[in-house]
């Protein structure tokens, strides 16, 4: 397949280069790069290593009101990018969880709404894992262009009355090349606080902060609100209206050009814009997939304004709500539900809504779960559009899986919410991902608006690591890298940022260390202007979701990834780290259907952590589980929000049998609690259940009782909660299906790991360096593979670095490791874990990194491991679990 650049890739984009030599460093790809340049003041760069927290366990000392809560927010720093990775060092592409911008609610921070604030009771664990980001801290550029092309970050709150910011012009961007306003100050972003003085603060987490910094927070949004209603020029909103009325009239290209200039200051749509917004008014439902960078919000924005009803954003993470409600145009009234807010701050966010003072609301697809949620949406004014953001999510069979947003089928959108238009947006899909989200979604072959996957303006090159952090320092210190203004590194592993943070600042290297997914996925800075893969992606979607955050400027940005054999056999095997055997999957479906037949409509809870464990099974594969059960082909069960099962209360007023004679809770609480040292220990859900109510309702009556005085209750045991609907009557075919759709899913994230190994391997040893391909630039040949991966073209040049071949010693390793384990039951997906030093819930690698088998045949395939492992097992019949 052609390659979509059309040049040979020195200079590929349309748009001038950064002022610097365009020759990147000449290296061969095994051969050393280039010595060091000398390192003047101007081109240092600060690293500074996150640090990452375990998020704190769900308490029921939190003073609000404990609802549950599906979403996490940690703030993290705002100038920063930022990477959420799985719990363990084993990297992942899929989290459940949503992220705050680290700093967001620091006091310094030009903070956009002030719905986030609640702490905690019920959230999902993050572990943050850092992508390290350095920034060159020179400027470069003179003051006058800083001044005059800064680019201007105003609140988008939710007042009816917002002003408007002084909008300028800007010059068509004229494509796919073309994209942000350029920022050539060369100076990071300053927040600044009350004073007008930067805060000096560049990292928080919001879980940590204080009351103090919370409540300063809390006054600072206050004065931007005030900032934004005084200081900012105001648009003239009635020609903004008028054009808005004409457009609904007619919507001609012409009359949404005239809303761009007005609204934005673009004089001209990119491409797909146009059709995109104009299925959208058209009240049909459509796909878009346009590359990173290319302007996909505005397909949706313009549509907000101009629609009479509500639009709603569903997106993966907090982080990205937050950037994209942070750019809003002050003309499209923004706001946020989440359930960090406070019962009232979200009560008054919906009472906005329904006077109409929000036309745009971003909403996480954990919010779909909750059943307040849904009638108080459905019972809204029309809901003109719902967008899905990184609409891939939905799929199994994307890199980046989400099961809440299995949620989001057209049967909830349209039939429960009425919802007239379904708008799905992605830059990184699959034809199998693609369809699968259309098909989820009912939207048809003919609204699919797909331009090209890949921006034309990336320098792409790899080279093969001899010593890794010498070849990055070398090549940050090289040109064209030493003069850009911004650089990402993307680590997979987060002692690497603190290795790398170490080195880059023994040589004199300032960097910063940030992280979260948010900065891989959507977010969008427009200074970057280098991108540099210190491992491997694990696929080609995160490559080029991760490669887009350069360049978004519109310049030619460098983009250069380390390959290294190791990475990539550690790798491969994490592919394998969340695979559940048939067996694993029975005993699941015997905790989650009480043998009980009569239990339809019953309460019930999974307790995640001692599950989890139970099973050698993530707590991430129980909910996928849990959510195929509610909307496979029959629904057996309905997920209700997460909740702690546990409760240990204490007496203080009323004596417990008195209290009981008036109010039933506490009648039902006594009946099934056992008592110790004067506290009542009891199970929300059973309760719940005998009393005929809701786990939500009852700790709310307990947190009545508690505010009277009569009670305290700590809450324990993060718990997975559900309703029955059907007991299922075959549970071994159940299994067998589940167990089957697993193995799919496992297949299909190893193949994505090899496609990119392909396509790597292609352009260090097959590339023929034709067609502009050199020993230092791959951007031909990256792109065609990457086009031909995105378009479901197999080819015959498709390489592996991990067969089927086995190895003589392999039965022989796992005998002796059984016969020394004894006392264990092992699964051979156990044994082939330990094999490949894969950790799991029940064998954590600070056990079981000891034994000297552990990670001895990731060269191996996993599945000739876990055969050899079954072998094995078979003759030692008691021992085996199979
Ligand atoms: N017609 C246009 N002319 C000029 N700039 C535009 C136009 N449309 C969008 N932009 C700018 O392009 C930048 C990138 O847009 P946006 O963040 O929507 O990209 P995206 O497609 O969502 O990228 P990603 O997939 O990486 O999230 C934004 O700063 C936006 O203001």
């Amino acid at each position: 397949m052609e390659s979509d650049s059309d040049s040979d890739g020195s200079h590929i984009s349309a748009t001038p280069p950064r002022n610097l030599s365009l020759s990147p460093p000449r290296p061969s790809p095994t051969r050393p790069l280039p010595p060091p340049l000398v390192v003047s003041n101007k081109s240092r760069i600060r690293i500074k290593p996150s640090k990452s927290k375990p998020a704190p366990s769900g308490s029921s000392k939190a003073p609000s009101k404990p609802e549950p809560v599906l979403e996490t927010p940690l703030s993290l720093p705002t100038d920063l990018p930022f990477q959420i990775r799985r719990p363990s060092d084993a990297p992942s592409v899929s989290s459940s969880i949503e992220t705050l911008p680290a700093g967001f609610f620091s006091s310094s921070h030009s903070a956009s709404f002030a719905k986030i604030r609640r702490p905690l009771i019920n959230q999902e664990p993050s572990v943050i894992e850092p992508v390290l980001t350095t920034t060159a801290s020179d400027s470069r550029a003179d003051s006058t262009d800083a001044r005059t092309r800064r680019k201007t970050r105003l609140p988008n709150l939710i007042g009816a009355s917002a002003p408007m910011p002084t909008v300028k012009p800007r010059p068509c961007s004229g494509g796919d090349g073309n994209f942000v306003r350029l920022n050539l100050s060369g100076k990071r972003r300053k927040f600044l606080n009350k004073k007008g003085k930067s805060s000096g603060k560049r990292y928080k987490r919001g879980k940590f902060i204080s009351r103090h910094e919370r409540e300063g927070k809390e006054k600072d949004i206050g004065e931007l609100k005030q900032r934004g209603d005084c200081k900012i020029r105001e648009i003239d909103c009635a020609v903004v209206e008028e054009a808005v009325a004409a457009t609904l009239d007619e919507p001609s290209e012409e009359n949404l050009v005239k809303i761009l200039k007005l609204v934005y200051g673009y004089d001209c749509f990119r491409d797909g814009q146009v059709e995109a917004i104009q299925m959208v008014l058209a009240g049909k439902s459509g796909a878009v997939v346009l590359p990173t960078g290319a302007g996909k919000s505005l397909c949706y924005q313009l549509p907000a304004l101009i629609l009479p009803g509500i639009t709603l954003v569903v997106s993966p993470l907090l982080a990205l709500m937050i950037d994209q409600l942070r750019q809003l145009p002050y003309v499209i009234k923004g706001g946020l539900l989440t359930s960090t807010q406070t019962p009232e701050e979200a009560s008054e966010s919906l009472m906005q809504l329904r006077q109409g003072e929000i036309k745009l609301l971003f909403v996480s697809p954990e919010r779909f779960l909750n059943e307040g949620f849904l009638s108080i949406i459905s019972s809204l004014p029309a809901i003109s559009l719902v967008v899905i953001d990184e609409a891939h999510c939905i799929s199994e069979w994307s890199h980046n899986f989400r099961p809440s947003f299995m949620r989001l089928r057209a049967s909830l959108l349209r039939k429960t919410l009425n919802v007239r238009a379904v708008l799905a947006m992605t830059a990184t899909a699959t034809t199998t991902t693609l369809d699968a989200i259309m098909s989820a979604l009912d939207i048809p072959h003919s609204n699919l608006i797909q331009k090209a996957h890949f921006r034309d303006n990336f320098h792409l090159s790899v080279s093969m690591v001899r010593n890794r952090m010498k070849d990055l320092l070398i090549m940050i210190k090289s040109p064209p890298f030493a003069e850009v203004q911004s650089i990402i590194i993307y680590c997979k592993f987060q002692y690497e940022t603190d290795q790398i943070s170490r080195y880059l600042n023994d040589h004199s290297i300032l960097a910063k260390v940030v992280a979260t997914v948010a900065f891989g996925m959507g977010l969008d800075k427009s200074d970057v202007g280098a991108v540099i893969h210190y491992s491997l992606p694990e696929s080609l979607e995160e490559y080029v979701q991760e490669i887009g955050r350069a360049g978004r400027d519109g310049r030619l940005s460098y983009c250069h990834l380390f390959y290294d054999d190791e990475t990539f056999f550690k790798l491969r095997s994490l592919m394998y780290s969340e695979g559940v055997d048939e067996y694993a999957v029975n005993k699941f479906l015997r905790e989650v259907f009480p043998s009980d037949k009569s239990s339809c409509g019953k309460i019930c809870s999974l307790i995640k952590e001692s599950a989890s464990r139970r099973l050698d099974m993530k707590e991430e594969v129980m909910l996928t589980l849990l959510t195929r059960l509610e909307l496979g082909n029959v629904q057996y069960l309905q997920l209700l929000p997460q909740i702690n099962a546990t409760c240990t209360l204490a007496f203080h007023k009323t004596s417990p049998p008195l209290l009981a004679q008036k109010v039933s809770a506490i009648a039902a609480i006594l009946k099934r609690s056992e008592s110790k040292r004067g506290q009542y220990i009891f199970d929300i859900p059973t309760v719940a259940n005998d009393m005929g109510v809701t786990a939500v309702k009852l700790t709310n009556q307990l947190y009545d009782l508690k505010l009277m005085g009569e009670i305290t209750y700590e809450m324990k045991d993060m718990a997975y909660c559900y309703r029955i609907i059907e007991v299922p009557t075959d549970l071994l075919s159940l299994s067998e299906d589940i167990t089957q759709w697993l193995s799919e899913v496992e297949n299909c994230k190893v193949q994505k790991m090899d496609a990119m190994f392909s396509a790597v391997y292609y352009a260090l040893n097959l590339c023929d360096k034709m067609q502009g391909c050199s020993g230092t630039n791959h951007t031909p040949c990256l792109q065609r593979k990457i086009l031909e991966y995105f378009s479901g073209v197999e080819n015959a040049d498709f390489c592996k670095k991990i067969d089927g071949q086995s190895s003589p010693f392999l039965r022989a390793d796992i005998k002796v490791f059984l016969q020394s384990n004894s006392q264990a039951r092992f699964t051979p997906r156990a044994v082939a874990r330990i094999m490949h030093g894969i950790a799991s819930p029940a064998y954590p690698s600070t056990t079981w990194s000891k034994t000297h088998f552990w990670g001895r045949y990731t060269r191996i395939d996993f599945k000739v491991v876990m055969e050899a492992a079954k072998e094995e097992l078979k003759h030692l019949v008691g021992k085996c679990t199979l």
